[in-house]
């Protein structure tokens, strides 16, 4: 199941509350232009007028003012383009990072289980490709249709102002444009669509193809993947080639009603003046206009067709936004730290429950380790107890509140999830370490690393807090980062933590230094934790027992190597291996 797209009418509706919040920019730019076009169309006018007076007899004193006139307007007309082109893209470029900024709002904080349910393949195309089609659009593209409108309304109204029946002649072209274009549009954006299909499917089998070189190697699957390359690529070619056809055939037809208005200027123009109606000069001016206004409407209709395009990736954009939140922060505070588990059950997919009816009350600062065979749900429960996802049914609660009542920033004050995945974020270390903690000092962020015994390391940077980190900065080792992790939660703060095979995957030394870290910061909070290797669960407070999604034994190591159930016979053959 994919995201949600948007409908056309949440497109617009969202696009002019966006651009609504530029009323005042949207404006200048359009007077600014508009001043800019009423100087270019001074021009051909100011033509007509020299040749109406040369055609009936004029002065060499006329005809150099006139010159002069026209080297002025020239002047004030390229002063006034630059400034319109720069005032149009500084509009783009706010409006730009206003979408982005509010569409990674969105994004970070979309319900985790409906980005899982969807793909992060489909969340990460609308965050790039879709992205950079609207940075394009909105970029160049809004300026200049912004420039080319104002240009191609203005030039109208200027030929009509300067000789109405010989303007008439710049409408022949509109009908045209009209069916061609109507004529395009209905078939361009499903075709567009098949084609950006093909190309994505061409990606696929591409990559797949070289990201498991060696498994087509070892298999000789060269042959076959050869084969659905061939086809994919076929595919591409032929959805290629009719969006390449409808193209030529629009921009055949649009080049045909741009030559039209000019040819119909002149000879009507020719017609007129030889009945005395108009006068040659008025002619000049509309044929002036008339190739003047040819590259601007070339200009809008390529805009209209990359409109096509943006609008497709804006419907993906606006509707991430359309995914209905997993949870409401009610106002309710919790009174005190005790995390309860109610009748929870969960299920990934509808009908489906991983959890049935669980029912855990952790004992504040106790530590609770949870065991089980793989699939059991043990970390199913501990994304529960981490109000990571809403329960499909019962509640857990931390002083008798919901956790996906409160709001996220003080949720993870109260419990926090730790997995054995450590991001490093590209910045600076401090930035890595006040995500926990926004307003932590540089004093505490180095006690956070303190008390994870993660001094040794960190005095040996060079610039401290300061060292840029992340892909592309100093390469952290995975216990480094680990370490980081680890020191954020000090900082965060919580009373209780799940933790989720939190050192399994490092090797044994890395390991052993990590679990000191590790006892530094769970000391004086609850702990659950999910284990794999069972001495976790004999130094534990109490073992719960998770089998089939239901907690089937718990309480302390002893009582149950002594009921000689499940757990008893779980920690015999451990201890034999
Ligand atoms: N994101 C998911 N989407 C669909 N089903 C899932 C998802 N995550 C887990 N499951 C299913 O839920 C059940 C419980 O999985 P869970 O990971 O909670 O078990 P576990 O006891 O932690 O297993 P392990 O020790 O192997 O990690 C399994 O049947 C698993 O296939």
């Amino acid at each position: 199941m994919l995201l949600p797209t948007a409908d056309a009418r949440t497109v617009r509706t969202r696009s002019l509350a966006l651009l609504k919040n530029y009323r005042g920019q949207l404006a200048r730019v359009v007077i600014v232009q508009a001043l800019a076009a009423v100087a270019a169309l001074a021009l051909p006018w100011l033509l007509g007028d020299l040749v109406d007076a040369v055609a009936t007899g004029t002065t060499v004193a006329f005809v150099n003012r006139l010159g002069l006139v026209l080297v002025g307007v020239v002047l004030v007309q390229s002063l006034l383009t630059r400034f319109a082109h720069r005032d149009a893209m500084i509009l783009g470029e706010e409006i730009f990072a206003r979408l982005r900024e509010d569409f990674l709002a969105t994004v970070t904080h979309l319900p985790l289980s409906t980005v899982e349910r969807a793909g992060t393949g489909d969340l990460i195309g609308r965050t790039t490709n879709d992205v950079d089609r609207i940075q394009w659009m909105v970029r160049f593209g809004v300026p200049r249709v912004l420039v080319t409108s104002s240009t191609i309304l203005l030039t109208v109204v200027a030929a009509l102002l300067a000789s109405p029946v010989t303007a008439l002649s710049l409408l022949v072209g509109i009908p045209i444009i009209v069916v061609a274009v109507r004529r395009y549009l209905r078939v361009a954006t499903p075709a567009y669509l098949r084609n950006s299909e093909a190309f994505a499917r061409l990606n696929g089998v591409l990559t797949e193809s070289v990201e498991h070189a060696t498994t087509v190697d070892a298999l000789g699957l060269g042959r076959r993947r050869r084969r659905i390359t061939d086809r994919a690529i076929a595919e591409a070619w032929d959805t290629e080639v009719v969006t390449l056809r409808m193209r030529v055939s629009l921009f055949f037809w649009l080049g045909v009603s741009f030559m039209l208005p000019v040819a119909a200027a002149l000879l009507w123009g020719a017609w007129l003046v030889e009945r005395d109606a108009v006068t040659l000069g008025a002619v000049t001016t509309i044929a002036l206009y008339a190739m003047q206004v040819r590259p601007h409407v070339s200009e809008l209709l390529f805009w209209v067709d990359e409109l096509q395009v943006a609008l497709a990736s804006l419907s993906r954009i606006f509707g991430v936004s359309l995914v209905e939140p997993d949870r409401a922060a009610s106002g309710a505070a919790p009174d005190d730290e005790h995390i309860e588990a109610r009748k929870v059950r969960y299920a990934y997919r509808a009908g489906t429950d991983v959890l049935h009816d669980v029912d855990l009350d952790l004992v504040p600062g106790e530590r609770l380790a949870v065991v089980g065979p793989s699939g059991a749900g043990k970390s199913t429960l501990g994304r529960m107890l981490a109000g990571i996802h809403p329960p499909t049914g019962g509640s857990v609660t931390v002083g008798e509140v919901p956790l996906v009542d409160l709001p996220e920033e003080d949720l993870r004050s109260h419990v926090a999830l730790v997995t054995q995945e450590h991001h490093v974020f590209v910045g600076t270390l401090a930035d890595n370490l006040r995500l926990a903690r926004p307003a932590a000092s540089p004093e505490e962020m180095r006690q956070a690393l303190d008390a994870v015994d993660a001094l040794g390391w960190f005095g040996r940077l060079e610039k401290g807090l300061e060292t840029e980190v992340g892909s592309g900065g100093t390469e952290l080792t995975p216990a480094q980062a680990q370490q980081v992790a680890l020191a954020r939660l000090v900082l965060l703060d919580p009373h209780t933590l799940v933790l989720d095979e939190a050192t399994s995957l490092l090797d044994p030394r890395a390991a052993r230094h990590l679990e000191r870290s590790l006892s530094a910061v769970l000391a004086g909070r609850t702990v659950v934790a999910i284990a794999h290797r069972l001495h976790t669960a004999h130094d534990a407070d109490r073992v719960a027992v998770v089998e089939d999604g239901r907690i089937v034994e718990l309480g302390p190591h002893e009582d149950l190597v002594a009921a000689e159930g499940e757990y008893a016979a779980l920690w015999h053959s451990w201890q034999q291996e």
